[in-house]
This record gives structure tokens, sequence and C-alpha cells, in this order.
């Protein structure tokens, strides 16, 4: 018999559980005692939910209380040396680790691979030791165990992947420090083993990932030592994301089985396990259905796919199962009533999706004719959805195809445009700003919730946006920034509030994801051609404007950060979905423009995230990506300054592409990541205006003056005074209204003594 599996179910539940209470935890509000309770509710109604969907393996330890990377971190020892001294077993070092506290900075936080999902960097140093702080994997096992009767399949990511994902180690150290960790996985291996545990999942998506043949090796010795020393317990090598670049040797790899994505990467594993076949004594656990989308599948190819994979493994060797965890889409479409039927109908998210798992193995099990009713019935509802008139939007697609083959590009070059843009703002050196939204406070949220719930006309919601915005307006003014924002008090957020306005965009009501930490995002959905309606900026920007003579920055998200962070329709090209979104945003732009807005900044920090795993991939991304962009933004006035924002990514290797973009200013995320980023700038030159940021938002710690100052010193050796910003690393709207106004007035206070200081030098010189 085939068997079905999950490889990890959404932790947030489903209406945010999980959320509330680590927020209601961090703010004193519950205890820990409580705070636990609460979660193992959660996580036993999910696990249930999924025995009575009828899935055969079921993932525990898939569950966290913030990010997984960071609990094998900790669960191995591998904590950063300024938390050394606190409770290693402590709920207060786990988070402390993750948000920082009056007295540490956070850990790095970055994208997980190519979704907007983010991990916490684990620290290691050449010198780290590795040992087993508690194997946090069994007593997940054993409450599924004990609780529901259900034998878990236990979810850790694998050695080479954990530190592969590390930071702060030599290259030459990676053999000696996986070495370390071996030992200690065959010890939290063993332990479930003894517990009855009969598979194991062991993350490597690292191997979905361009390696070496010394990785390789790395990776056959690794699991050699694992396969040594098991005796009943199935290892199960887990790939996501996209296909294995060394087909033949990572399904010799002694496991038991190996887990393969079937979607992704134009079925270049299902072509490999053709041309060289698939080893007799292995399980196949095949990702059929897209872990990453929200379509409903396309169930009678993936039920071909499948039998086509059993003609090459025995069927009680094959497993069908989700591309990857789950955790990257909405728990279920049940609760959405507000959508259209027709769009509705056509959706699955994680409770949908491990429904078709059950049927494709069924169909499987008991042959295609007992699930062929299903098979049509699903069939019918992608197919009502796919010729609807929303997707025939004839002025959208003529603006598409009028723009093929035409390279939107600026007026003049970037070095007459800096000297138009200096006598049109005279900005100090070292300009201030922010990077767009500030504190999005409950009370905001509360008036938002009112006015979504008719407790509030229009009006009033406007007049409530706006008396924020007038604070705000006032408060920057007092703090000294030089270029001011209105706020985006009128977003919840920065892709679903375009989504909202946008043709062509549905939005819903529960579907959350989890982004980081306690910290969600609800993908709008793309299902149709986008189109703009009318201006959806310029009001509450051009109202700020009227309240100040500094500059208010227009406020705007960028093509590719609005396609990666929604679910796309998949019947055109991304490419295509994102020229229809930058024409949109074009018009935009003018409206801003024409209503004397002249600094605007299109964010684009999903660019880097959206970067292909695979490097052959690569080079088109970033082409259609810097297309995209400019063509949002290049057919304005040479006096309007275009800024872009980025942040959370790596970005030494996208500099080029960063450049092409054409902005006059970029902001980038560096504090968080520990002042990392600067050091690409002693290897590449770079001649536009940017701001490196000084501050690490997501932290509660407000810096002091000292320490941001010694940031933009630190930044100015690499980069000119005159190009240069000071900016935190991100928006605020996570912060309170306290932190964020003590931390501006000191980024201010620190920008200024650099600023004279600087001045200073510079007359010293002339003098
Ligand atoms: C910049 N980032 C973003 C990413 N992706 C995005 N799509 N958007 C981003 O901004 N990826 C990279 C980073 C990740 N960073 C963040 C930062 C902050 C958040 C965040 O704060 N998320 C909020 C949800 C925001 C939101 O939509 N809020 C709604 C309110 C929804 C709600 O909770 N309503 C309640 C009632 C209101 C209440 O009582 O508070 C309800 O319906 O019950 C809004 O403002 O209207 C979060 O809470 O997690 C995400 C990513
Ligand atoms: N303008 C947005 C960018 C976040 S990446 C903000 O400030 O929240
Ligand atoms: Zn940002």
């Amino acid at each position: 018999m085939t068997k079905s599996s999950n490889l990890g179910y959404p932790r947030i539940g489903e209406k945010r559980e999980w959320k509330k209470a680590l927020e209601q935890y961090w703010k004193g509000n519950i205890g820990e005692q409580e705070l636990q309770t609460e979660l193992e509710n959660l996580r036993l109604y999910d696990l249930k939910k999924q025995k009575d969907l009828g899935i055969d393996l079921i993932p525990v330890g898939d569950f966290s209380l913030y990010d997984h990377v960071l609990d094998t971190a900790v669960m191995f020892g591998l904590i950063p040396e300024r938390f050394q001294h606190q409770d290693e077993k402590s709920l207060q070092t786990y988070f402390d680790i993750a948000r920082g506290n009056k007295d540490a900075v956070a850990s790095e936080m970055t994208k997980w691979f190519n979704t907007n999902y983010h991990y916490i960097v684990p620290e290691v140093s050449s010198e780290t030791e590795p040992r087993l702080v508690e194997n946090r994997l069994l007593p997940y096992f054993l409450e599924a165990k004990e609780k529901h009767g259900i034998i878990g399949k236990p979810v850790l990511l694998g050695p080479v992947s954990l530190l592969k994902l590390a930071k702060g180690y030599e290259n030459k150290d990676f053999d000696k420090l996986v070495e370390k960790l071996v030992p200690l996985y065959i010890q939290v291996l063993q332990q479930l083993e003894l517990a009855g545990a009969e598979w194991v999942q062991i993350d490597e998506p690292i191997l979905a990932t361009t390696l070496t043949e010394y990785d390789i090796n790395v990776f056959k010795k690794v699991y050699q030592s694992i396969d040594s020393k098991l005796s009943s317990l199935n290892v199960l090598l887990q790939t996501y994301f996209e296909s294995v670049d060394h087909y033949e040797e990572v399904v010799s790899l002694p496991v038991a089985g190996i887990g393969l994505d079937f979607v992704h990467d134009e079925g270049a594993n299902l072509e490999a396990l053709k041309k060289y076949g698939f080893p007799a004594d292995k399980s196949l656990a095949a990702g059929i259905i897209n872990g990453r989308n929200i379509w409903k599948d396309d169930l009678n190819t993936s039920l071909t796919v499948l039998e086509t994979l059993r003609s090459f493994v025995n069927e009680d060797r094959l497993i069908v199962q989700p591309s990857c965890s789950l955790l990257h889409v909405p728990v279920t479409v049940e609760t959405e009533y507000e959508l259209h039927p027709q769009l509705k109908n056509a959706l699955a998210f994680a409770d949908q999706k491990l429904e078709e798992i059950n049927l494709l193995t069924e169909g499987l099990n008991k042959g295609r004719q007992t699930v062929e009713k299903k098979l049509t019935d699903q069939a019918h509802c992608r197919e009502q959805l796919w010729k609807s008139a929303s997707r025939n939007n004839e002025d959208v697609q003529k603006e598409v195809e009028f723009w093929k083959g035409v390279e939107p590009t600026r007026e003049q070059h970037f070095a007459k445009r800096q000297t138009i843009h200096q006598n049109f703002f005279n900005l100090p050196l070292l300009p201030t700003t922010t990077i767009g939204s500030l504190p999005q406070t409950t009370d905001i949220r509360q008036g938002r919730l009112k006015w979504r719930r008719g407790d509030w006309s229009d009006a009033d919601y406007q007049d409530f946006v706006e008396a924020n915005i007038k604070e705000w307006v006032a408060r920057q003014e007092e703090i000294g920034l030089d270029v001011l924002i209105h706020g985006e008090f009128e977003r919840n957020d920065m892709v679903e509030f375009f989504g909202e306005k946008l043709d062509g965009f549905a939005f819903t009501r529960y579907a959350w994801v989890q982004s980081y930490g306690s910290r969600c995002v609800k993908p709008p959905i793309i299902y149709g051609d986008i189109a703009l309606t009318e201006p959806m900026t310029v009001k509450e920007i051009s109202f700020a404007q009227s309240l100040t003579e500094k500059p208010v920055k227009g406020m705007l998200t960028g093509p590719i950060t609005i396609l990666n962070w929604s679910f796309v329709r998949e019947d055109i090209s991304e490419f295509d979905v994102t020229k229809q979104i930058a024409l949109a945003l074009q018009k935009e732009i003018r409206a801003l423009e024409e209503n004397q807005i002249h600094m605007i900044q299109v964010d684009e920090p999903a660019l880097r995230e959206g970067l292909p795993l695979k490097p052959k991939k690569q080079q088109q991304y970033l082409d259609e990506a810097v297309y995209a962009f400019k063509l949002a933004t290049s057919a304005v006035k040479n006096e309007t300054q275009i800024h872009t924002h980025m942040c959370y990514s790596e970005f030494g290797e996208i500099m080029n592409t960063i450049d092409e973009l054409d902005a006059d200013v970029i902001s980038i995320e560096a504090a968080r990541s520990h002042g990392e980023l600067i050091a690409d700038f002693e290897e590449q030159s770079y001649e536009k205006g940017i701001g490196l940021g000084v501050y690490d938002i997501h932290s509660p710690r407000v810096p002091e003056v000292e320490e941001m100052e010694r940031y933009i010193l630190r930044a100015l050796k690499v980069l000119d005074p005159r190009q240069f910003w000071v900016n935190p690393d991100c928006g605020l709207k996570t912060r309170d209204v306290t932190e964020t106004t003590e931390a501006l007035t000191n980024m201010v206070k620190a920008a200024h003594h650099v600023r004279e200081k600087v001045e200073q030098k510079s007359m010293a010189n002339k003098g």
C-alpha cells in the first residue's frame, strides 16, 4: 500500500491562536504555563485534524515557538556567546536570541531560501563545541503517541543544512563542525527509535541549491555515520523547493527514503528519475502537491505522474506528499465566507491540500476509477476560474503588449539627476529619513477594524488616519528628520493594501501565513488581470506634504515584491503578471507627481528573496526584475527622486542588479546583519545614494547614539558622505511610539554628530 504523508503543518492556527498566545506571553499577560497549555491544545488539535484527513505519516516537531532553525540551533547548544550566561534551556534565552534584550542584540534574521519566511541565523564559530542540550523532538513525539495514538514522524533540520545556514565560522572548519554535530544527531535519533518512532524526516533543503562534489561527499559521510548507528528507525532524507542537482548521488545516500520535489523546476527530478531509475531498497516520498501556492491541483496530471513513479518504485515504497512543508500556505479555505464562489472553488490551502494527497493516495491504492468523479469535479472548478472574464481584460493585455521590446529608461543619467536633485531638495550631508511605516499601534488596528465592521464611516476612518499623519508629521519635524514619510497608517500590510485596491486581486479574511516570529502576513491572491482604477496613495501622501515644508517621500510597494508576496495565477507567466503590476504602479507614480510629490520610494524587499535557487535561472529573473522596476519608475520627471528599499536578505551577489534598477537612492537593512553588508562595498563601487540601516527595528531595544554613530562611521570608511543617507533597517510598524521616538531621536543625533565631524574634516582639508 502506498502511504500518504505531510512534511509540516502551519503552526499558527486557524485564527492565529499561536501568534496571540505568544504576544500575550511577551506582554506579560499570561505566564509560561498558560502559554504552553495554549500551544499544546493547538498542536493536538492540528495533529487530530491531520489524522482525520487520513494522513498516514504525520509530522511532529515541525511545531515551533518561534522558528525551527532556532530550535535546532538551541537544541545543539549553538547559543551566541552574548547569551551564554543565561539558562540555555529557558524560554527567556530562546526568545532573547530571536528578539534581542536590553543588553544584547538579536541574532541575524534572514529569508528561508526563496520564501517570505525568515529564520534566525545560527551563530557558530570555528571553536564552537556543540552539545545536546535537550532532545526537543522527544516530547512532541510522545505527546502525539499518548494523546492521539499517532506514531508521528519527527522532523528535524539536518546537520549539513543547519551548518550551511549558520554564520561565523571559517569554511575550512565546516567538516570539523559537521563531525561534532553528527554524534549529537545520532543521540537524538536513537532516543526517538527507543521511544517507538518508525520514520524520521531529516530536512536537507540545501540539497536543492548548487553544491560541490566536496559537499556531496560530506553528505555521504554524515548519512553513513547516522545509518551505521540506527537499527529500526527509518531516515527519510527530505529535499524541497527545487530539484536536486546531484540526483544519482542523492538517491544513493544510505537512508531508507528520499523526499523529492516533483512540482518545481519543470519536472527535472522526474526526468532524472526516468533516466537513472530509483534504488529498489528505498522509499520515494513524492512531493506532488504544491506546498507554495493555493490553487487546487490538476489531480489528473498528478495522478499520472504518480503512476509513472510507481512503475519505478514498488507501491509499498511510494509515499505521496506535498512538495514542501505547508508552513507557507494558510490553514483552511473553509472559513473564507466572503470569497466569490468561483474563486473559492479553485482554492486549496493546507487542509485542502492534505485532502488532495489523501485522494491521490486512494487513487493509487484503489485504482483511478474510484476517484474519477472527484478528479473531474476538481478539474471543472479549475476551468471555471481559468476561463473567467477577470482573466481577459483587453486594455491591460494591450498595454503589456505595447511595452514589449521597449526599454524603459530615465531621461537623464544618474550623474545629471544627482545635481538636479541637490538643487531641488537642498538636503544636508547625511540626510536622515525612515523607511515608510510608523508604529501600527493597537489603536490604529482597532480603528481600521471599526471601519471594516461598518462601525465607522469612510469619512470617520479618513479623519482618524489623517489625525495620525498630522501627529507624526509634527513629531518627525520635532525629532529633526530631513525627509519625512506619512507613516502608512492606512495600510494593513505593504502588499495586501495594494492588493485590496487593484483589480485582479482578491483578499481573504483568515488566510494568514507566518513571516517571522509571531508576525504573519495575509498574501493577496492574484487571480485576474491587474488594473489601477483610481489612485491608491495620493490622498494620504499629499495630506502629509500639505503639513510640512520638508519633502515627504511617497511610498509604494514595487512590482516584484507585490508578485512575490502574493499567491499568483499560473495560467500566464509571472513576468507578464509583474508587468501588469508595474504598469499600474507607473500610473500611480504619475498621479503622485501630479500632486507635487517629488520623492517616491518603491520598495523591493522581496527582490533578492525571489532569486531562483538554481543559478541557470537567476539572470533571467534579475533582468525581468530590473525591467519591471524601470517600467514602473522610469517615466518620471528629472527632478523626481526615486528611492527603493530592501531588507533581510543577502545582497552581495545582486549589487549589479541593485545598480541597474537606476534608483537614485536605496535604503538597505544592514544593522540586523551586524554590519556585514558594508564589506560588499569594499569590493564593489556604488555611486548612487545609499542608506545602510543603522539600527535593527525588529528588536524592542533602543540603540544608543554612539552605537549608531559607529555604524555610520564604519560605513563612511567605504562610502562617500555625499552619497550616504541615515535611516533604520526597515519600517517601524512593529515598534511602539516611545521606542520609535527615542530611537529616531538618537539616530538624528548620531547623524548630526557625524555630519559635524565630516564638515570639520572637509573644512580642515580645504584650509
Ligand atoms: C516587511 N515585511 C513584510 C513581508 N511581507 C509582507 N507581506 N509584508 C511586510 O511588511 N515580509 C518581510 C517583512 C516581514 N515583516 C513583517 C512585519 C510586520 C508584520 C505584521 O505586523 N503583521 C501583522 C499583521 C498585519 C495586518 O494585516 N494587520 C491588520 C489587522 C489584522 C488583525 O489582526 N485584525 C484583528 C483585529 C485587530 C486587532 O485587534 O489588532 C482581527 O481581525 O482579529 C491591520 O492592520 O488591519 C501581524 O499581526 O502579524 C508582518 C511582517
Ligand atoms: N515601506 C515599508 C517597507 C518595509 S520592507 C515599511 O516601512 O514598512
Ligand atoms: Zn524592509
